[in-house]
């Protein structure tokens, strides 16, 4: 059977749904070949000499890894005279990112985090790249866009989607209709299309979540992951596994892929912080791509796509997955 490429799968979806421009699939298409050269150069490891910290902090006073810049910097580039952009922002650049006036500009705004799940990098474990697409607002060609024209609610995003670099390179994406799967073949250079219509199971037995923080945790959460691990004699009446591989991206993929839950909920570790992750450029693109494969997204009480954004690098708690997992853990908030 001949499989469909990320490219004859977006003109496809271009002509069977009238709703994505031709500006979006050439963008995605430039996002899609940013991955792969990002992909390439994880690939290459110690040899390449991508690993290991950089002196330098981004915005949230993260140490950068090598790889968080060499991705950041792969990124900007790519997309800047791509000609689909107006700006744009990313986990590592303090501020919004104008495209040049050397290069025409284009009618949306990308976010992304270059580079996720940093910390395991040098012990060669799955990490990925996530991305946002916005519209610009109608007037953003007559004039400076600022900060403020990022803060869109997820709900208005256009497409969004990940790579995993992994055992294997994946794509995963949606633009509104379906979430879809592309696995990179590395001999030809091409995405091609391995996973339709992915869907999250609305059950599950596996939570996700960083047990270390247990002592921090809010009652709700504290309530949910004690009846989890009280198994069958417990009120869940079942045995939960357990997974945490500490790069988001690759915890999502697994929920996408098998179903679970995944949480990054506050804590009282800094009670001022809402959570760790980030909801622009993390939270938002996932929760619009496990509700486009039938699951749901909180941040323990709210949809995370209805929350209005004040700042472009806010954080947000997160609960994300089969979608009874998620709504009992925000019942249980909400009592
Ligand atoms: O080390 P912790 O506290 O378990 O945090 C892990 C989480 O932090 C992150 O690595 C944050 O992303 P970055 O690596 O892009 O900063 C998530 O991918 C992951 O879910
Ligand atoms: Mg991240
Ligand atoms: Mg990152």
């Amino acid at each position: 059977m001949k499989r469909k490429t990320l490219t004859q799968f977006l003109i496809e979806q271009q002509r069977e749904h009238a709703a994505l421009p031709a500006e979006v699939r050439l963008l995605i298409e430039v996002v899609a070949r940013a991955c792969k050269a990002i992909g390439h150069a994880v690939g290459k490891g110690a040899l390449g000499g991508v690993l290991g910290s950089l002196e330098s902090e981004n915005v949230q006073g993260e140490v950068q890894k090598k790889l968080d810049v060499l991705s950041n910097e792969i990124l900007i580039e790519a997309n800047e005279w791509g000609g689909h952009l107006a700006a744009m922002a990313s986990e590592e650049m303090e501020t919004i990112h104008r495209i040049p006036n050397r290069y025409p500009k284009g009618e949306y705004l990308l976010l992304f985090d270059p580079l996720d799940g940093s910390s395991n990098i040098d012990v060669n474990v799955s990490i990925g790249t996530i991305f946002s697409v916005l519209r610009a607002p109608r007037d953003s060609a007559e004039r400076d866009l600022t900060e403020q024209d990022f803060l869109q609610p997820g709900s208005q995003q256009v497409a969004a989607g990940y790579a995993v670099y992994g055992p294997q390179t994946s794509l995963v994406l949606t633009v509104g209709s379906g979430v879809f799967g592309f696995t990179l073949d590395r001999e030809m250079g091409s995405w091609v299309l391995t996973h339709e219509h992915i869907r999250i199971p609305e059950d599950t037995r596996e939570f996700a979540i960083n047990m270390s923080n247990m002592r921090h945790w809010a009652p709700p959460v504290r309530r949910y992951i004690d009846e989890c691990l009280a198994g069958t004699t417990g009120p869940r009446g079942k045995d939960f596994n357990m997974r945490w591989i500490a790069s988001m991206v690759a915890d999502v993929h697994r929920v996408l892929t098998r179903g679970g839950i995944f949480m990054y909920p506050w804590d009282a570790r800094e009670p001022s912080k809402p959570g760790k992750l980030r909801l622009m450029y993390e939270a938002n693109p996932m929760s619009m791509l496990v509700e486009q494969a039938g699951g749901a997204a909180t941040d323990g009480t709210r949809r995370i796509l209805d929350i209005q954004p004040t700042a472009l690098h806010q954080r947000v708690g997160v609960v994300l997955g089969s979608r009874n997992e998620v709504e009992l853990v925000t019942r249980y908030h909400r009592e």
